[in-house]
């Protein structure tokens, strides 16, 4: 089909470069305001469009794919992670999955060392004093963290953001350790000079610092349960940049609480915006609001992702990061 006239429809505001390239190539409906559409919007959305352009803001269910036209053939994903999307119903009906791999993995793992970063150097709290103009001078035992060089960072899926982070970890003088689906190639292994732990229990019982790397899927569902934060040290450092759904959010903030965990760096929730409240307030818990991936650069380049996957499509090829339900 020639790419004009391919209806797209863009669920959310996109960087106005991003916006104005898919116009000149493609018929674009864009979002006016920069809120999620709601679920009726979403209805008409995959009724009208050859192409949805969803972000991780909208629940691509079954029930909603249950509901597209026979127009729909590609929900080109403006993200990485496409867990918001029922890849194995719209691959039933014939529509295509694409995402937005790699161009998001720099960034995120710089998100994840200034989270570690943030914990162990008790950065908040060293803001609020400058902040509020209480610092009263430099002090001996005054905000003392604990020292990235030599600790032990185990890094929970080392995919690509995994593996930017060992890389960064590694700078820093800090001992790589990971478990993840499938191990590793040696030569990739040996150059990140990553240990890799079988088992997941063994691997968080002995490390200083955890990085949630994984993909939120069914497998990686509360992946870190009550049970597992309990075998870790009362000292270690939890940081997500992942899904907040690997993690049981509420056993970790009872384990915050309870002073059974050493802190946590967490750039997503297990309920979306809405973070357990007990969180907030607490000294040795970072919260940031899920901008892991949030650059200018990055941004755009997802922009140039996604249309690089409809242009394919539209071209008659396979999206070049079409995802498929088997790698859930
Ligand atoms: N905070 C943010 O702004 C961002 C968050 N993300 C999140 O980061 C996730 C990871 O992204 P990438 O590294 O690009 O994905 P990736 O697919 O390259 O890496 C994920 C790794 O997790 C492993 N994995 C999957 N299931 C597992 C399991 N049950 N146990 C152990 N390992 C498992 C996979 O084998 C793979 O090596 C995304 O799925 C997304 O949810 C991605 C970009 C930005
Ligand atoms: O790409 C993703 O998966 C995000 O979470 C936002 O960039």
């Amino acid at each position: 089909m020639p790419s004009k006239r391919l209806s797209v429809v863009v669920t959310r505001r996109l960087p106005e470069v991003v916006e104005t390239r898919l116009t000149e190539l493609f018929t674009v409906r864009l979002r006016a305001d920069d809120t999620p559409m709601s679920r009726g919007e979403l209805v008409d959305a995959v009724q009208e469009a050859d192409v949805l352009v969803p972000t991780v803001t909208d629940r691509i269910d079954a029930g909603l794919i249950g509901q597209a036209g026979e127009r729909l053939k590609l929900i080109a994903n403006y993200g990485a992670g496409f867990d918001h999307i029922d890849v194995a119903t719209a691959r039933s009906r014939g529509i295509l999955v694409s995402n937005t791999p790699g161009v998001v993995t720099e960034d995120t793992a710089d998100m994840v060392m200034a989270l570690m970063l943030g914990v162990t150097r008790r950065i908040q709290e060293g803001l609020a004093v400058m902040q509020d103009g209480s610092w009263q001078g430099w002090a001996p035992t005054a905000f003392l963290g604990a020292r990235m060089s030599g600790k032990r960072l185990g890094i929970l899926g080392m995919g690509r953001i995994g593996q930017a982070v060992a890389r960064r970890a590694a700078a820093f003088g800090m001992q790589v350790h990971y478990h993840n689906r499938h191990r590793l190639r040696p030569e990739i292994e040996d150059a990140l000079q990553a240990t890799y732990w079988e088992s997941l229990d063994q691997m968080v019982a002995r490390m200083d610092m955890l990085s949630v790397n994984c993909p939120s899927t069914p497998s990686t569902y509360h992946l870190l349960n009550a049970r597992r934060l309990q075998l870790m040290k009362p000292s270690a450092v939890i940081v997500n940049t992942s899904r907040g759904e690997v993690i049981d959010e509420n056993a970790l903030t009872r384990m915050l609480k309870a002073g059974q965990l050493g802190g946590a760096g967490l750039d997503v929730y297990e309920h979306g915006s809405q973070a357990n409240p007990d969180l907030r307030n607490m000294p040795n818990v970072v919260m940031l609001p899920h901008m892991g991936s949030a650059t200018v650069e990055g941004r755009v380049e997802m922009g140039e992702k996604v249309i690089i996957n409809v242009k394919t499509f539209a071209d008659g090829h396979r999206p070049p990061d079409q995802v498929l339900p088997a790698m859930l």
